[in-house]
């Protein structure tokens, strides 16, 4: 009680005392709280302006969330359906400390793409870049991008690829014989796996030997999937796995490079159209660095995602059965009008326009990549939007290519929809700009002699109709790989 009353005497005692002092004291805190708060609102406000969604705690923000969809047989993209719904078409979250604004439309991926570069470019990712490499495409800053894609494009020309299709057609008739002689189900997704990535190393190194095959595959599925994972050397983590696979692959890279220099091998390909620019300026060669990392990345980015459209392809095609049969009556025209057993060539192919329809529709619907992050170099906005520099814009293929206004009935598996033009930046399936996918033509190839040797030799049964997404895979994939039975046309069984 005592101390209580002295408590009131010396509280008086400063009143009294120190009345003004008290005073401005308060009048300046008050003050301070009020502008503080003012900018904070402003901060946020403008941070924030018009693009709603939840960022959450500095860092953290949604990035649980965004790793449990990455983790679910529902898909990544199950993370942005739902903040679609919560939050409507444009919305932005905070994911692993950075402010993601996921763009819903055509209008937005014109500006994005054609402005790749300028004012955005793609997000450093520290594990993309230590697996693919630093002189990889996905890496290299724009002088060197430049250059690097323009001394590979040509070999992914549609021209310089009638070889390719020759080779393909024949290892893809041998494998389909073989695996109907032996009627077993067999999952579609690892054979289409194997077979694209054999086809993508003969092509580009003519390697045909099959246990150096089999580490090349299983070394380059470790990579991919160190691309997305944290960067710390931990043995028995994805990137401690896909480092030391990259360093095996650069190994085998370097002897095979090292043959052909001394002359110990020849071959015509991909990798002999490289090294024959030896001689040239730096300018117009690649160093042997630059090859290296660029022949993982294109083994690494052209295996998993044409395997994943082939699978597809397949499980859509089970699904429409009166689509099956108009492109099994256009590939058994062009069939009939070729001598038994004579390989596809780029002249058949221009005449497979139903089935370059499906194929569409595969890529339409399956959405490989489902976005495309770039980051933001300055201040914008993108239609009305106001956009930060730092932040990232995705643009979201899938849900331009589910717009019911650019595709009615979007659900539905419908090749002849392709009839029609499409409107610019409605269809994105490989991207577009100058980072649109460097193996377009390669990967419209595979599929299309796939899709051909399929529904000309074979019918199928998809033996697990299981619907539910592969949840380690970065892009959308049946858990069950798809296992199918083939039968032989032929056999009429
Ligand atoms: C159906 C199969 C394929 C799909 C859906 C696909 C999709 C894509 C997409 C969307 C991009 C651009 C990503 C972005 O803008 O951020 C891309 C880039 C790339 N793709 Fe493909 N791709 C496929 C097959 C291939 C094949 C067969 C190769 C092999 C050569 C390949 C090599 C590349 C490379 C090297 C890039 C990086 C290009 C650059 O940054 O300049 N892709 N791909």
């Amino acid at each position: 009680m005592a101390n209580l009353n002295l408590a009131k005497e010396d509280l008086l005692f400063l009143v009294h005392n120190y009345y003004g002092t008290i005073v401005m004291v308060a009048v300046f805190s008050i003050g301070a709280t009020f502008f503080i708060s003012k900018a904070w609102t402003r901060t946020s406000s403008t941070e924030n302006s018009q693009i709603p969604g939840q960022l959450g705690l500095p860092f953290i923000g949604e990035t649980l969330s965004f790793l449990a969809a990455n983790n679910s047989t529902k898909g990544n993209y199950e993370f942005v359906r739902l903040r679609r719904l919560w939050h409507g078409k444009w919305f932005k979250t905070r994911i692993f400390g950075q402010i993601h604004v996921f763009v819903p439309s055509t209008e937005g991926a014109k500006i994005i793409f054609s402005n790749d570069f300028v004012h955005f470019n793609k997000g450093y990712v520290k594990s993309m870049a230590d697996a693919a490499g630093a002189n990889s495409m996905f890496s290299v800053p724009l002088e060197n991008h430049k250059r690097i894609r323009r001394l590979l494009s040509d070999p992914f020309s549609m021209n310089a690829l009638s070889d390719y299709v020759q080779k393909f057609d024949k290892m893809l008739c041998k494998r389909l014989k073989k695996l109907e002689e032996e009627r077993k189900s067999f999952v579609l997704l690892d054979f289409c796996t194997k077979i694209t990535c054999d086809s993508i190393c003969n092509m580009l190194m003519s390697v045909t030997d099959e246990s150096l095959l089999q580490n090349i595959g299983n070394d380059c599925s470790s990579v991919s999937d160190a691309t997305i994972s944290f960067p710390f050397m931990i043995p028995g983590t994805r990137y401690y796995k896909g480092i030391k696979a990259r360093q095996r692959l650069l190994k085998t890279y370097r002897e095979i490079i090292d043959r052909r220099r001394s002359g110990k091998e020849a071959s015509e390909d991909f990798l002999q159209s490289m090294l024959e620019r030896d001689s040239l300026p730096p300018n117009e060669k690649l160093s042997d660095a630059e090859l290296m990392d660029n022949l993982l990345t294109m083994i690494i980015s052209g295996e998993t995602t044409t395997a994943a459209a082939m699978m597809w392809s397949v499980k859509f095609l089970d699904e429409n059965r009166e689509v099956q049969d108009k492109l099994r009556e256009e590939q058994l025209s062009i069939a009939r009008n070729k001598p038994v057993e004579a390989s596809l060539t780029l002249d058949d192919i221009s005449k497979m326009s139903y089935g370059w329809k499906v194929a569409k529709e595969t890529l339409r619907m399956s959405n490989i990549v489902l976005w495309y992050p770039r980051v933001v170099l300055s201040d914008c906005k993108i239609e009305g939007h106001e956009i930060r520099k730092g932040w990232y814009v995705n643009v979201d293929a899938t849900r331009i290519h589910y717009d019911p206004d650019l595709y009615p009935n979007p659900m539905k598996f419908n090749p002849s929809r392709f009839d029609e033009i499409q409107k610019p930046y409605s269809f994105i399936p490989f991207g577009a700009g100058p980072r649109t996918c460097i193996g377009i033509n390669l990967a419209k190839l595979t599929m299309l002699v796939f899709l051909h040797r399929l529904t000309s030799g074979y019918k199928w049964t998809v033996d697990n109709m299981d619907t539910s997404l592969d949840p380690k895979g970065h892009i959308p994939r049946l858990r069950s790989g798809c296992p199918v039975s083939l039968r032989s046309l032929k056999d009429g069984r």
